[in-house]
């Protein structure tokens, strides 16, 4: 872990390259009480079969982005966008909004005083997401570990993720947005787990 001692943050922006672990730091932090709000998942929902981003993805990219089970055609878009800077800026003009939205209003349903803890992938490319969290939470790991997990995961190309990751703010630039890093560069969670157990623990002195 590195970074100053500050208070326990009342709205935390947990951000990370694709395959850093995001996800990973947001189930330990939930286990321990803080209430999560997973805006990868919101957009997931928002661009299913029925969801509120359809309609307007349909108008914007044509019929071709929504697939036969009336989903947005994920792999479509994803080869679309991330070879297209500009394409690339209207999905996220269509769904940034509604993301933002649903974000707001799933933070709401917090309990009073429990800790929130949005995990945004692009934090520290968004001015907005800046000034709605009180600090900045970045898991941190090399490009090459980056890659190696996503391509285990999902079955991409070193060369697809690469280009993903090319859409991205570059580590240093994420670095230097945070407010505190955890490292997660090794390949068990025992390293990542006991950063986060001393993290909680500096937040919930006895
Ligand atoms: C392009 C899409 C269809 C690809 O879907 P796919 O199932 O492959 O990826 P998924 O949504 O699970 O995201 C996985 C990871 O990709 C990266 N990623 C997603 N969107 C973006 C983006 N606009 N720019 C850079 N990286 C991105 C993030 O690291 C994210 O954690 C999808 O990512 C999407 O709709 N993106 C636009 C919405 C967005 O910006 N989401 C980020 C959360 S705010
Ligand atoms: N320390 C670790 N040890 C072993 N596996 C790990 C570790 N950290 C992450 N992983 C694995 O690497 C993959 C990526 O981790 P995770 O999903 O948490 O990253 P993410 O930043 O949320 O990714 P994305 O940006 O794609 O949403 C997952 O399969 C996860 O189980």
């Amino acid at each position: 872990m590195r970074g100053r001692t500050l208070p326990r943050p009342g709205r935390l922006g947990l951000t990370g390259g694709i395959g850093s672990g995001k996800s990973t730091v947001s189930a330990w932090l939930a286990a321990q009480g803080a209430h999560l709000v997973d805006t990868d998942a919101i957009s997931r929902e928002l661009t299913q079969a029925g969801g509120g981003a359809i309609e307007p993805l349909r108008r914007a990219f044509g019929d071709q982005a929504i697939g036969p089970d009336g989903a947005l055609d994920r792999q479509k878009m994803r080869e679309l966008v991330f070879g297209d800077p500009d394409a690339k800026r209207r999905l996220e003009a269509l769904l940034h909004p509604l993301i933002g939205q649903e974000a707001a209003r799933r933070a709401a349903q917090a309990t009073p005083g429990q800790m929130v803890v949005f995990d945004v992938p692009l934090l520290v490319e968004s001015r907005l997401w800046r000034t709605r969290v009180d600090q900045v939470l970045v898991v941190d790991c090399t490009p090459e570990r980056q890659v190696a997990r996503v391509m285990q995961r999902s079955g991409l190309s070193d060369e697809a993720v690469r280009a993903i990751m090319a859409q991205q703010a570059p580590r240093s630039l994420r670095l230097a947005a945070a407010d505190v890093v955890i490292s997660n560069d090794k390949d068990t969670l025992a390293p990542l787990h006991e950063a986060l157990a001393a993290l909680w623990a500096q937040w919930h002195p006895v």
